[in-house]
C-alpha cells in the first residue's frame, strides 16, 4: 500500500457535492477525482512531507462546457442516468412520484436514486427513454453515482420481493399502501399532545409533545418524503411537510437524507451523516482525532438533547447557501424554498408563540425545553444506532471496509447498503419507528411502505445468508444501543486511519 503526500485546496471542497458537482474550481483543484462534500476538513495524503497540488489532473472542464455554469446546459433541467444526459423538463409535471421528488435528480447523476426508488425499474426506464437526450453533454464532468441495478444481490432480492411479497400487485401501488392507519395514529397522538401542551405548557406536556415530534420525524415525514406513505404523491408531499411543523425542513431533509445519506451510506466523503457532527463527535476513525474524542461516548449524551436546535441553524444556512452540508439543491423550486420559511414560521408559532401568548414566557420556555430535549434524544439515538456499530462501520479491515474502500462507481451498492446498516427488534419497533428499526430493508427499498419491511426482511436475510454477507440484526433496542456506545468509545480512541482515493491512501485533515 503506497502512502503519498498531498494537501488539498479548500476552494475545491466549496463546490463539491454528494452525487452532484465535481467541484471544478478553475483556480486550484484537488488531485483526486472523487467529489467531496464541503466540510471543515480537507484531504491530506498521509505524508512524510506535504505539498500543495495546483495542477488539475483529472477535473478540468471538459470540452462540452461546464454543465452547472454554461447557459448551453443550465437552460435544461438535466439529469444523468447510466452515462446519458436527459432533459427532464417535459416530465416535471408528469412524474407519477411527484415533481418534488423528481427535482432531486436535477443537476446530478441520478442513477442510484432512480434504481433504488422504482420497484418496477423497467417501467421507469421506458418513460426515461422517451425523454430528450442531450447530445454533446459533458457527462464526464459529473461524478458517477452508484448503479444499484448492477448489484447481483439487489436484483435477486428485488425480484423475490416482487414475486413473493407483492405478487404482481405492485402494478396497483401495493408497495406504497398499508401505512394509512399508522399515519392516522401518529397524527391523532400529535394533535392530542399539542392540545395538552397549549392547555398547560410545562416540561411534562412539552416532553409528550416531543415524543409526537420524534414519532412524526421517524414515521410520517420520513416515509412521506421518501414517497412511500401513499400511492398519491400529493399525500406523500403533505405528510413530508409535517417535518417542517415538527421543527425540521422537508426540503433540506430530502437532499441531506436521500441524496447524500441514502445513496452513499457510511461513505466518509459523501454521506453527510458521517461528518456533519465533526469535530464535536467523531463518527468514523477516518476523521481526525482530537484529545476529547476518547470521551465522546460520555459527553454525547449532553450534546444529543440539542440536536433540534442544531437543525434550526443548519436549515437556515442551507436555505441561504442552496445546499445542505453534503448536497447542492440544484433542482429546488422557488415554491419549495418558500415552504421552508413558511414551515419555520409555523413551527416557531406553534412551539413558542402560542404557548407564550397563552401562558407567559416562563411556562413556554419550560414546555419548549421539554419538547426539544425529548424529540432530540429520541431522534439522535434511533438514527445513530442504525449505522454506527462495529458491524456497519468496522474500525478494522473486513468486508464493510473493503466495500467502502472501492470507488463509488465500482462498489456493489446493494452489498454496501446491507453492510452499513443494522436492524433491531421486530413488529412493535417497526410500528413506532416507521420501519427504521429494519434499517437494512429501508435502505434497500426507501420507497416501499414500512409495513412491508418485516416480510421483506426474511428475503433479505436469506439472500445475504446464501452469499455469506453479514446481516446485522439485534433483538432489542437496548442491545444495539450498548453496541453503539461501545462503538463510539472505540471510534473516539482509535488512531486516524487513511482512506482510499483513486487507489491511493489519503488522510483527512482539518483545515
Ligand atoms: C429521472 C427520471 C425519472 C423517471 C423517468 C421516473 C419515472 C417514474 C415512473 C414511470 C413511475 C411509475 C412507476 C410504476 O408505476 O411502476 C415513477 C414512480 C415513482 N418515482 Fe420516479 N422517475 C424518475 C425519477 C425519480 C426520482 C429521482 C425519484 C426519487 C428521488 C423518484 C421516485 C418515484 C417514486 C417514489 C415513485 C412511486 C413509486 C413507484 O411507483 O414505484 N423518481 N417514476
Amino acid at each position: 500500500m503506497q502512502v503519498v503526500n498531498v494537501k488539498a485546496s479548500c476552494s475545491y471542497t466549496r463546490k463539491a457535492d454528494a452525487c452532484g458537482r465535481l467541484g471544478p474550481c478553475r483556480a486550484v483543484k484537488s488531485a483526486f477525482s472523487s467529489a467531496r462534500p464541503r466540510g471543515s476538513w480537507s484531504i491530506t495524503r498521509a505524508a512524510t512531507a506535504t505539498r500543495v497540488v495546483e495542477a488539475p489532473p483529472k477535473t478540468s472542464i471538459p470540452s462540452g462546457g461546464d454543465p452547472w455554469e454554461d447557459d448551453k446546459w443550465t437552460k435544461y433541467k438535466w439529469t444523468i442516468y447510466r452515462g446519458v444526459a436527459y432533459d427532464l423538463t417535459p416530465y416535471l409535471d408528469r412524474h407519477p412520484g411527484g415533481r418534488w421528488l423528481l427535482n432531486l435528480a436535477i443537476g446530478r447523476d441520478a442513477t442510484a436514486l432512480f434504481e433504488s426508488y422504482h420497484l418496477r425499474p423497467e417501467v421507469a426506464v421506458a418513460h426515461l427513454k422517451r425523454l430528450p437526450v442531450l447530445e454533446g453533454f459533458p457527462v464526464e464532468a459529473v461524478p458517477q453515482a452508484p448503479r444499484p441495478n448492477d448489484s447481483d444481490l439487489y436484483n435477486a432480492i428485488r425480484q423475490r420481493v416482487r414475486k413473493e411479497v407483492f405478487k404482481g400487485s405492485e402494478v396497483k401501488g401495493a408497495h406504497r399502501s398499508g401505512s394509512e392507519g399508522a399515519a392516522l395514529a401518529v397524527l391523532s397522538y400529535a394533535a392530542a399532545a399539542y392540545a395538552l401542551y397549549t392547555y398547560d405548557a410545562n416540561p411534562l406536556t412539552g416532553g409528550l409533545l416531543g415524543l409526537a415530534g420524534a414519532w412524526i420525524g421517524l414515521t410520517i415525514q420520513h416515509c412521506g418524503n421518501h414517497g412511500a406513505m401513499s400511492t398519491n404523491p400529493i399525500v406523500n408531499n403533505l405528510l413530508g411537510l409535517t417535518n417542517d411543523l415538527a421543527g425540521g425542513s422537508s426540503l433540506m431533509w430530502r437532499y441531506h437524507h436521500q441524496v447524500s445519506h441514502h445513496v452513499h451510506c457510511n461513505d466518509d466523503a459523501f454521506d453527510e451523516d458521517v461528518f456533519s457532527a465533526f469535530p464535536f463527535l467523531r463518527f468514523d476513525d477516518r476523521l481526525p482525532r482530537y484529545w476529547y474524542h476518547p470521551y465522546q461516548h460520555i459527553y454525547m449524551w449532553i450534546l444529543f438533547p440539542f440536536l433540534q436546535l442544531v437543525f434550526q441553524v443548519g436549515d437556515w444556512k442551507a436555505l441561504l447557501d442552496n445546499r445542505t452540508v453534503g448536497a447542492t439543491m440544484y433542482g429546488a423550486s422557488e415554491f419549495e424554498r418558500q415552504t421552508v420559511v413558511a414551515g419555520k414560521l409555523a413551527h416557531y408559532t406553534l412551539l413558542y408563540g402560542l404557548p407564550a401568548a397563552l401562558h407567559g414566557p416562563s411556562a413556554m420556555l419550560a414546555g419548549a425545553a421539554g419538547y426539544l430535549f425529548t424529540q432530540s434524544i429520541v431522534l439522535a439515538t434511533t438514527f445513530a444506532v442504525s449505522h454506527n456499530i462495529s458491524e456497519t462501520k468496522s474500525l478494522d479491515a473486513g468486508p464493510t471496509r473493503d466495500n467502502l474502500d472501492q470507488p463509488v462507481a465500482e462498489r456493489d451498492w446493494g452489498v454496501q447498503q446491507v453492510l452499513t446498516s443494522a436492524n433491531w427488534g421486530g413488529d412493535v419497533g417497526n410500528f413506532f419507528t416507521g420501519g427504521l428499526n429494519l434499517q437494512i430493508e429501508h435502505h434497500l427499498f426507501p420507497a416501499i411502505s414500512f409495513l412491508h419491511y418485516p416480510a421483506i426482511s426474511k428475503i433479505v436475510a436469506d439472500e445475504c445468508h446464501k452469499r455469506g454477507i453479514n446481516y446485522a440484526h439485534y433483538t432489542t433496542l437496548p442491545e444495539i444501543l450498548s453496541s453503539f456506545v461501545r462503538f463510539m468509545a472505540d471510534a473516539g480512541s482509535a488512531p486516524q486511519k487513511p482512506v482510499r482515493r483513486d487507489g491511493e491512501m489519503v488522510m483527512l485533515s482539518k483545515l
